[in-house]
């Protein structure tokens, strides 16, 4: 069984725009909202890709019972602290020239015993799982090094751990040597200091993150694929060219084609194969964490997968 983390989840509103730009205002002429924040983007691909998953981190408030119902609708078993803050909302708005502007609240603050029963939770599921996808940025009052400590965790019962946060939370979680990580290039840029403007700065914050200890090392690239790092070498994913409508959440599909490919124990090139063919059928639907199968199969083999 995967299970996902989404300890800040989020009632996501997408909002489409024509000519958005700053200081104007904008009547919005279509709207759509969905059980949000990576993780339970994350579990929704998994979902769809037919494989068990459960998903666990802190619900409060009426976006709380707006995620429960969705998780009820969809069938995705729903192991959430309940908290007695309000979960957040994060706004995208999605304009006719494809620009992509997202606002995205703090989260609610997390109490002392809060926590404690989430770890709780944590501990028996970590009993069930083969792998844990923890994905996103941490409410407030949640420690900074928290990853660190549930990547320890599923150390010891020997799951393997997929991260994918950015920030001082990734900085943290990198030390305690998750078995994947995938940041995309702007997370690359605040964990190294490196502004990558060429392949030559890229592959210098490749070699700069590759001395944390992980086994699989993505970067993903959005259209440009991704380049992966796995046992000293370095692969380069071309993806291939489609008509992008809505791109955000493809990173969370990713980690979902990673954890059921890593979990039906795909060789090597096929798991990064299907994985970036997961974030890019993504990007093809208007929903966020949405995947349609059939377009996984076409954009699988025209993926292009070469040694650097
Ligand atoms: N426009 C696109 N065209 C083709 N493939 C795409 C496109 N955008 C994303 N992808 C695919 O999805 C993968 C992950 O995308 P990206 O790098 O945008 O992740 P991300 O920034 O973490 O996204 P998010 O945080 O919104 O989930 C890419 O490596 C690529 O395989
Ligand atoms: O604040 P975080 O947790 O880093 O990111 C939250 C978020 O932008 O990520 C998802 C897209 O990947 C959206 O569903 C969500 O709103």
């Amino acid at each position: 069984m995967i299970a996902t983390i989404t300890l800040n989840p989020s009632v996501d509103k997408r909002y489409m725009v024509k000519n958005f730009n700053k200081n104007g205002v904008f009547r919005v002429h279509q709207v759509e909202v969905t059980a949000g924040g990576k993780g339970l983007n994350v579990a929704r691909v998994i979902k769809q890709l037919g494989e068990p998953v459960v998903t666990l981190g802190f619900l409060g408030g009426a976006n709380g019972e707006f995620i429960e119902n969705e998780l009820n609708k969809m069938g995705i078993v729903n192991l959430f602290t309940k908290i007695k803050g309000e979960t957040r909302s994060c706004i995208a708005i999605l304009s006719n020239d494809y620009s992509q502007t997202e606002i995205l609240e703090s989260g609610p603050k997390i109490t002392k015993h809060e926590i404690d029963r989430f770890l709780n939770e944590y501990d028996n599921i970590l009993k069930k799982s083969k792998i844990i996808c923890a994905s996103g940025s941490l409410p407030q009052n949640i420690p900074v090094d928290f990853y660190s400590e549930l990547i320890n965790r599923a150390k010891k019962e020997n799951v393997k751990f997929i991260l994918d946060t950015s920030g001082e939370a990734l900085k943290y979680g990198l030390k305690s040597s998750p078995f994947l990580v995938k940041p995309n290039i702007q997370e690359l840029q605040d964990i190294t200091g490196v502004t990558i403007n060429t392949e030559r700065d890229l592959l210098k914050s490749v070699k700069i993150l590759s001395q944390y200890t992980v086994e699989i090392l993505v970067i993903s690239l959005g259209s440009e694929g991704s380049i992966v790092m796995y046992n000293d070498k370095l692969y380069k994913v071309t993806v291939p060219k489609i008509n992008a409508i809505n791109s955000i959440g493809s990173g969370d599909s990713m980690i979902a084609g990673f954890a059921f490919a890593i979990a039906r124990r795909f060789d090597f090139e096929k798991i990064i194969n299907f994985a970036s063919a997961c974030g890019t059928a993504n990007a093809m639907e208007k929903g966020t964490g949405m995947i349609n199968l059939k377009n996984v199969e076409f954009i699988m083999e025209n993926i292009v997968i070469s040694k650097l």
